[in-house]
């Protein structure tokens, strides 16, 4: 008798899209619902911020968009997509702690906002988002990425709250916090390239009031509510 047919479980292609400000909760949100649906998880920030330090350590002059340029295509960046380890290398180095530093912090709006760079990630990024299974957040996911994201999502929160829970996250004064969130948000909502915008058909989440397993348990709900009409 033949053996019988190997079917493989269902792969799934769902794309959600996650945008924000910087402390909106894209991060632990994104992974609270990777690892609640079974996807992967990609935080393009952790790119971005990898191309800074990398910009950084090889003492380019950030001052100067065209240096930027000039140098966007030379380090190899690879994102790990485990919601439970999320990794991020440059050159073969682990720089997960690096790119969290106040020196990245700083620069990684002016570098972000260098078309040539935001070119380069968003070829990578589509690599890796492939043909989906995946929670992908960032500023421009839900308008440039993946702009057919079936599930998009907005999340924002008072700049106070946001403040707050970076400062406890990262230690620091609250004041210092929200300054340097603050003059990220003008960059990133003021560039001409993939703006941080609310995009066609995200749901807005104002997380403010709700606990972070609160939003988590929001955004499941608009992803069963989607499988549910399919
Ligand atoms: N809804 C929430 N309520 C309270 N704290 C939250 C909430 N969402 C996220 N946080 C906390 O706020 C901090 C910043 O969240 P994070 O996910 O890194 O934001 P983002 O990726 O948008 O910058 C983290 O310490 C996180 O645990
Ligand atoms: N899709 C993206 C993701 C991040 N960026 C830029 C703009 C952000 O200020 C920096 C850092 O992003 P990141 O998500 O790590 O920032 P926060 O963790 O929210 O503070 O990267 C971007 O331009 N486009």
């Amino acid at each position: 008798m033949d053996d019988p047919p190997v079917v493989s479980p269902p792969v799934s292609s769902l794309v959600v899209a996650i945008d924000g400000p910087s402390g909106s909760g894209k991060s632990s949100t994104s992974r609270g619902v990777a690892g609640r649906l079974g996807l992967r998880y990609l935080d393009t920030g952790a790119m971005f911020r990898a191309i800074t330090w990398w910009m950084l350590a090889q003492g380019v002059d950030l001052t100067d968009p065209e240096a930027i340029a000039a140098h966007a295509d030379e380090p190899q960046i690879e994102s790990g997509t485990d919601p439970d380890n999320p990794t991020i290398r440059v050159d073969g180095a682990d720089v997960s702690v690096a790119i969290r530093s106040d020196e990245v912090n700083a620069a990684v709006s002016p570098v972000s906002a260098v078309p040539r760079v935001r070119s380069r990630l968003l070829e990578l990024q589509r690599q890796i988002i492939g043909a989906g299974g995946i929670v992908v957040e960032g500023r421009d996911i839900g308008s440039v990425v993946a702009p057919d994201a079936p599930v998009k999502v907005y999340l924002s929160a008072d700049a106070q709250a946001r403040a707050i829970r970076r400062a406890a996250e990262a230690g620091g004064d609250v004041a210092a916090t929200q300054d340097s969130l603050l003059a990220r948000d003008r960059i990133d909502s003021g560039r001409a390239t993939a703006p941080l915008v609310l995009a066609e058909g995200a749901v807005h989440i104002d997380t403010t009031p709700y606990t972070l397993d609160e939003v988590i348990e929001q955004v499941v709900t608009l992803v069963e509510a989607l499988e549910a009409e399919a």
